[in-house]
């Protein structure tokens, strides 16, 4: 459905996108990671044949993305890409007529905001609106720059509920996501760094062999202020401290030294602190 052959995008000096590689196939909701900056809508837009690449070729359901093959795409962007001073019902006939479709009706949960305009909703609602308009014309593939973000936790999972429902009927999905919860929603994952794709595969292929330690303590605050004076990078998660990528006996001396008693347990990294991990590691680009 999409196909991404080593593709790289500059912009002057700087390289967006390096050299990436990818596919998304028929029925699979494929998630794009990465922190900000990291390349993601860049690769979209190439992909979507909105950006053209500076070296290596993009493929859209077996070709180039010419207007036919376009038109066969339903693309939600981080700004929605809904027309503000119309109403959602607006927004829905007019993309619905571009696309040579008549309009679907609102869904019984949008019904009650049909006629408001877009501008005076609440960014959730415009999600969810933006989402209803990208797919009136029953698309083939679906991309989804970040389509929860905003959005609370029970949209957000009617969201994800649709988007299954998309790719149960055959849809490719590529979406975009901050929170790394969302990641088990999807059947495959990419992870994207400075422009580069970094991992690929399930939650366990993109974390690899990246570890974390578990402190913990009675107290949690002596020690991450022993920890962060040490210029160890903590994570606060809940009431327990994680340090990834680090010794543990490195560890173990800045809290024996500050008299803390911990219990110290090395464990896998989350994504979030593959990320983490990732982003300390940055080269000028
Ligand atoms: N038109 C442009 N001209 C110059 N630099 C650009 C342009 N578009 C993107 N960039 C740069 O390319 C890098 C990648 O941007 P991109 O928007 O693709 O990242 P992203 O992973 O989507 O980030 P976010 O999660 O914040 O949307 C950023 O450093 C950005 O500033």
């Amino acid at each position: 459905m999409l196909r991404a052959q080593s593709v790289t995008r500059r912009f002057g000096d700087f390289t967006a996108v390096d050299s990436v590689s990818m596919t998304v196939a028929p029925g699979e909701v494929v998630g794009l990671l990465g922190a900000n900056g990291a390349g993601k809508t860049t690769l979209i837009r190439m992909l979507l044949g909105l950006l053209a690449t500076t070296e290596g070729a993009v493929e859209v359901l077996g070709g180039p993305p010419d207007r036919t093959r376009r038109a066969r795409l339903g693309y939600v962007p981080q700004n929605l890409g809904l027309y503000r001073d119309l109403t959602v019902a607006e927004n829905l006939a007019f993309s619905s007529a571009a696309y040579g479709v008549a309009a679907p009706e609102l869904p019984a949960t949008l019904r009650g905001i049909g006629d408001t305009l877009v501008g005076d909703l609440a960014l959730g609602a415009q999600r969810q609106a933006a989402f209803v308009v990208a797919l009136a014309h029953e698309p083939a593939v679906l991309v989804l720059d970040e389509p929860t973000s905003g959005v609370d936790a029970l949209a957000r999972a009617e969201l994800w509920d649709t988007i299954r429902s998309q790719a149960d009927h055959g849809v490719g999905v590529l979406v975009t996501t901050h929170y790394m919860e969302e990641a088990q929603h999807c059947d495959r994952l990419l992870l994207m760094s400075d422009g580069e794709l970094v991992g690929a595969g399930s939650e366990k292929d993109i974390i690899g062999d990246t570890r974390a330690v578990a402190v913990q303590t009675d107290d949690w605050s002596p020690a991450f202020a022993a920890l962060n004076e040490a210029r160890i990078p903590v994570i606060l998660s809940g009431r327990s401290i994680r340090v990834p990528d680090t010794d543990p006996a490195a560890i173990t001396r800045v809290l024996d030294a500050a008299g803390i008693t911990a219990r110290i347990e090395p464990v896998s990294a989350t994504i979030e602190e593959r990320m983490l991990v990732l982003a300390r590691r940055r080269r000028p680009r």
